[in-house]
């Protein structure tokens, strides 16, 4: 097969009008602070038992067409010794990775950050597909304060996302370009679309320059939110402000775009993307997931790192993939929350 008909193929496979991503691909030590809230030892066997969990949840598939995954777990297996990836992939999600190796400040940029991990991403990624990724993850993250991100950070952040995609590209996997602008702070929300629209129009143009192939690639951005210091905004406000900025940055060819969820909360992360796709109008690109602690969080502490809680977990998560489901087509209501229908 061709790069661009593989391109391609993981694209159709993984973009459609109902289904989203789920990431579970927390580093190290996010995934300790993660266990740490229920109180559970962040060991290699609970990292493979809680990720088996996910993947083995019945009719998953039915809600989720992709799973990022932390590289770990690409190669381990569930409890009847089948790969994770192929788990994944036996109710049609796709398996990919995350190929960041995280970040640190930026030289001359005081506050701004920039991700590692580009040398040697080309043979990596060789050895993920064998192990079944077809496509990657890579995030850059902007906090905002007076003076950040600079004009700097944003160039130097939208360089690292456009030679990393440029590298997937090359190899045939389909790269996740997440700019993730910060909720932290008490920035207003008028000041969050400010800074992604400058950041989007940078990445967009590093693509460019890279000559990225946009057809095949997915974007996982912020929604635009106030800081997590200052006022709440209703989802109908942050649907306009998203919707107004991702339209003025991001080109038509783009298939898909996956938010992220940030530090919103399961139930609010839900609202906010019904909200976005009654609002969507004519939009070119389909508004779906690709959410870590919204999706999962519930799920998490329904299992509490005991066997016997493994279904009531997968439940929570199904229940969870569902309603974004129905949020990613403008049919969810909060009253669902209550019902099991
Ligand atoms: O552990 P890391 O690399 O800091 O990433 C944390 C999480 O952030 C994400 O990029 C976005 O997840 P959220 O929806 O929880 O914000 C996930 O893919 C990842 O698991």
């Amino acid at each position: 097969m061709s790069t661009n008909s593989e391109l391609q193929q993981t694209i159709s496979d993984m973009v459609d009008d109902h289904r989203g991503i789920l990431a579970a691909d927390e580093s190290l030590p996010t995934i300790t602070k993660r266990f740490a809230a229920i109180d559970v030892e962040a060991s290699e066997e609970n990292r493979r038992a809680y990720r088996a969990l996910l993947l083995d949840t019945p009719d998953l598939g039915k809600y989720i067409s992709g799973v990022i995954l932390f590289e770990e777990t690409l190669g381990q297996q569930d409890d009847s010794r089948t790969p994770l990836p192929k788990v994944a992939w036996s109710q049609k999600i796709v398996p990919g990775v995350k190929v960041d190796k995280g970040k640190g400040p930026l030289p001359g940029a005081p506050g701004d950050l920039i991700t590692y991990g580009l040398d040697g991403l080309g043979e990596r990624l060789e050895h993920y597909k064998q192990q079944g990724a077809r496509f990657a993850k890579w995030r850059e993250v902007y906090p905002i304060s007076r003076h950040n991100p600079t004009r700097m950070g944003r160039h130097a952040n939208a360089e690292m996302l456009a030679r990393y995609a440029a590298v997937c590209q090359e190899k045939g996997v389909v790269p996740i370009v997440e700019p993730e602008v910060l909720m932290d702070g008490d920035h207003d929300i008028d000041r969050c679309a400010s800074v992604t629209e400058h950041v989007l129009h940078s990445v967009f143009h590093a693509l460019h320059l890279h000559g990225v192939s946009l057809e095949h690639m997915i974007l996982k951005p912020n929604m635009v939110l106030p800081g997590k210091d200052c006022r709440r905004a209703d989802p109908e406000e942050v649907a306009e402000a998203t919707l107004r900025i991702l339209k003025r940055t991001v080109p038509a060819a783009v298939p898909s775009i996956n938010f992220l969820s940030g530090g919103q909360g399961p139930e609010e992360a839900t609202a906010n993307l019904n909200a976005i796709n009654q609002l969507k109008g004519n939009a070119p690109w389909q508004l779906s997931i690709s959410y870590g602690r919204a999706l999962q969080q519930p799920a998490l502490h329904a299992w509490l790192g005991k066997a016997e809680n493994r279904e009531k977990a997968q439940q929570a998560l199904l229940k969870r993939a569902r309603l974004n489901s129905l949020a990613r087509q403008g049919k969810y209501d909060p009253s669902m929350e209550n019902s099991d229908a």
